[in-house]
């Protein structure tokens, strides 16, 4: 039996997202409010769109029942949270993870509402995942999961409402389950349903390495822009994964020394740097990097308070909290996370002058080519790898000049510049449409 409900947006089943087990952390919708209302007092909104912006549009619920290997039932949780679509159907990721719920899918859908605004994307924001550890699960189970939750979230997805996409513990592989399984239901081939899909049945070239690519374009421009040379520069990532993993690896070809990475189970350290290119991602092999040879070893809360010039969060979020931000040794935060920083972590680091580059510009190459992608399978034409890393270089850059605008010209964080950025546009298109409230 399954069971589908559609909750108050605000309705929380679970106290705490996919975080580190620090005690005072707020929620992902907490953080998402906190920081949409005090971006707006920069931005020219008017208050009630900020205040119906506080709130997802709707949040699915559904019982996802998996019959396991050994022929048991067990029955798993999965969300679908559709935050905003008024430049566009909803886009976001699905996460599989132990910590995912209701509250945590509205802040990261907030999040990608905002994140598809800063890149000019005609798309609005949704999150969602299932509570489980895939780490736990074959990958028989995983399929049949997936196709499960496809089919529950049958009603509200499709090209033209809402587009999922991989996100932390979901890959192409689940995204192609994800779609061979809606196209069954709808009884025609529908590429367009998920993005982040193997090339071969209409994905992108590019677009597991795009949120790691477009954190490396970031952070070599704000290294730029802090009059620092790349070359110079050492870097230490938390996580190694299809952010973190893609953007160390770039980040090394373009001269950076990597000198710390990690994975759940904690970091290694070299200070002449890691040869990051040998040491296996998420992907290819999960939990591998503490086996790899390095000088030092250290925890995931060590590798945050190294003294490096640029620290990359790229795991999962509130890593960086009032109890650490004091003791970050970096000059310059990039988020390659969603949600790494907490509201209370960010006054912090202002106060100490440390800029911490948000995700919603950092990592938003996921969601451009995730773009990219719809259009190719509008299209039904494929993109090569050269024409798909350009174009998100421009968008990239584009965005960064934006956001670096009204840092410059009001004298913003870079993370309020962003939402003034985003949140301008969500209005003028709400004005336009008559969209009210
Ligand atoms: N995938 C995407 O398209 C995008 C993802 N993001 C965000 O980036 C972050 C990472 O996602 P993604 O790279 O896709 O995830 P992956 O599942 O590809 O990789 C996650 C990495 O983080 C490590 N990790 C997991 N839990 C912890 C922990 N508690 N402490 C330290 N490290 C941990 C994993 O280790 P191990 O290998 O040992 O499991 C793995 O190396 C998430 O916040 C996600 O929302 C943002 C934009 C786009
Ligand atoms: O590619 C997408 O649609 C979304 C990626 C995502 O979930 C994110 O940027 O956080």
């Amino acid at each position: 039996m399954t069971t589908n409900s559609t909750d108050d947006a605000t309705g929380t089943d679970a106290p705490t997202e996919a975080t580190t087990d620090t005690a005072d952390v707020d929620s992902a919708l907490v953080t998402a409010r906190r920081q949409l209302e005090r971006a707006a007092t920069h931005a020219d909104v008017d208050s009630g769109v900020v205040e119906r912006l506080k709130h997802p549009t709707r949040v699915q619920r559904v019982s996802v029942p998996l019959e396991r290997d050994d022929g048991t039932v067990e029955v798993f949780t999965g969300y679908r949270s559709q935050h905003d679509d008024v430049r566009g159907p909803y886009k976001g990721g699905l996460r599989y993870h132990p910590h995912v719920n209701a509250e945590e899918c509205i802040g990261l859908s907030m999040w990608m509402t905002w994140k598809c605004a800063v890149m000019d994307l005609p798309f609005g924001g949704g999150k969602g995942g299932i509570a489980v550890d895939p780490k736990a699960l074959s990958a028989d189970e995983i399929e049949r999961l997936t196709r499960r939750f496809a089919e529950e979230l049958r009603d509200i997805v499709g090209p033209t409402r809402d587009v999922p996409a991989p996100d932390m513990g979901t890959d192409a592989q689940t995204m192609a389950w994800f779609m061979d399984a809606y196209s069954m239901q709808q009884g025609e081939t529908i590429p367009g349903v998920v993005t982040g899909k193997p090339p071969v049945i209409g994905g992108s070239f590019g677009r597991e390495e795009a949120p790691g690519r477009s954190t490396a374009i970031i952070t070599r421009e704000a290294v730029d822009h802090y009059g620092r040379d790349l070359s110079e520069t050492t870097v230490a990532i938390q996580g190694f994964g299809s952010v973190g993993a893609n953007a160390a690896r770039l980040l090394e070809d373009w001269g950076a020394t990597v000198v710390s990475v990690s994975d759940v189970n904690g970091a290694i350290y070299d200070p002449d740097g890691l040869d990051v290119q040998s040491i296996p991602t998420h992907d290819e092999e999960p939990e591998a990097v503490l086996e790899q040879d390095a000088p030092e070893t250290l925890s995931n809360d060590e590798i945050l308070e190294l003294d490096v010039d640029v620290l990359i969060p790229a795991a999962i979020g509130n890593v960086l909290t009032a109890d650490n931000a004091d003791d970050v040794g970096a000059d310059l935060v990039v988020e390659g996370a969603n949600g790494p920083t907490t509201f209370a972590a960010d006054a912090i680091f202002e106060e100490r002058g440390v800029p911490v580059i948000p995700d919603i510009l950092a990592n938003a190459g996921g969601v451009t080519v995730s773009y990219f992608e719809w259009l190719q399978d509008i299209n039904r034409r494929q993109w090569t790898l050269e024409e798909v890393n350009d174009e998100l270089e421009s968008k990239m850059l584009d965005a960064w000049n934006d956001v670096r605008s009204e840092v410059e010209s009001k004298d913003l964080s870079w993370r309020d510049a962003a939402y003034v950025v985003a949140l301008s546009r969500i209005a003028e298109a709400k004005a336009v449409r008559g969209l009210w409230p």
